[in-house]
C-alpha cells in the first residue's frame, strides 16, 4: 500500500487542481490530503472561503481518499500520523524538494518528495480566476446605467 500526500489551500477550485490530485494519486494507492488552514495562509492574500467549506469540496473530489485540515502550528504533525510514501508538492508551491526531504529525515520521516508539473490554462489558478472576476463585474457603475448610452 503506497501512500500519498499532497497538500494546498484549494480556496477556488479549477482543473489545475484536479490535475494535482490525480497525478498525485496516480503515484500511489492512497491520496491523504491536507488543506491548509486560514490563519497559515499568509504567503498571498487570504483565502476567500473559509478552511471547513475548501475542506468540503477537496473531499469530494474523485482522486481524494481522505482530506483533513493542516495543524495550526507543525506542519510535520499531520505527516508523522498518515506517514506517507511520498509527499506531492504542485508545480508553484514554493518549497525546496531537498530542504523538505532533510527536514523530514530530521523528524524520523523518510517520504519520498515528488514535484507534480503544472496544468496548462490561464484559469487554472485561483487568483486568475479572481482576477478576471475583478475584471469583468466589478465594482457596478454608481449611475446604474450597466454601460448603456
Ligand atoms: C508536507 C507539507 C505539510 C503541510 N502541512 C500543513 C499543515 O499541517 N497545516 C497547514 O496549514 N499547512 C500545511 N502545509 C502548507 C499548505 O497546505 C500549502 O501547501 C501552503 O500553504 C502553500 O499553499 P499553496 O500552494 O496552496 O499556495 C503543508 C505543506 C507541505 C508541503
Ligand atoms: N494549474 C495548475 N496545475 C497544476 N497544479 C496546480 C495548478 N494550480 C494549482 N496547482 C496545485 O494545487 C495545489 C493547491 O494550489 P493553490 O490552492 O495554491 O491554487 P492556485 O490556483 O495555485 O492559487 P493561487 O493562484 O492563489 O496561487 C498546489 O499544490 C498547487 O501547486
Amino acid at each position: 500500500m503506497i501512500r500519498v500526500v499532497a497538500t494546498g489551500t484549494f480556496d477556488i477550485l479549477h482543473p489545475g487542481h484536479l490535475y494535482y490530485l490525480e497525478e498525485s494519486r496516480n503515484l500511489g494507492d492512497e491520496l491523504s490530503v491536507i488543506v491548509a488552514r486560514d490563519a497559515n495562509v499568509k504567503h498571498k492574500p487570504r483565502p476567500f472561503l473559509p478552511e471547513d467549506q475548501r475542506l468540503r469540496m477537496i473531499r469530494a473530489l474523485k482522486p481524494v481518499d481522505h482530506a483533513l485540515l493542516g495543524d495550526l502550528h507543525d506542519m510535520f504533525r499531520p505527516i508523522a500520523e498518515i506517514r506517507p510514501d511520498i509527499i506531492t508538492l504542485g508545480f508553484n508551491q514554493h518549497f525546496d524538494e531537498e530542504h523538505l526531504r532533510q527536514k523530514l529525515r530530521e523528524r524520523g520521516l523518510d517520504a519520498d518528495v515528488v514535484r507534480i508539473p503544472g496544468y496548462p490554462g490561464s484559469l487554472a489558478s485561483s487568483s486568475k480566476i479572481i482576477e478576471r472576476i475583478l475584471n469583468t463585474r466589478g465594482p457596478p457603475d454608481p449611475t446604474g446605467s450597466h454601460g448603456e448610452e
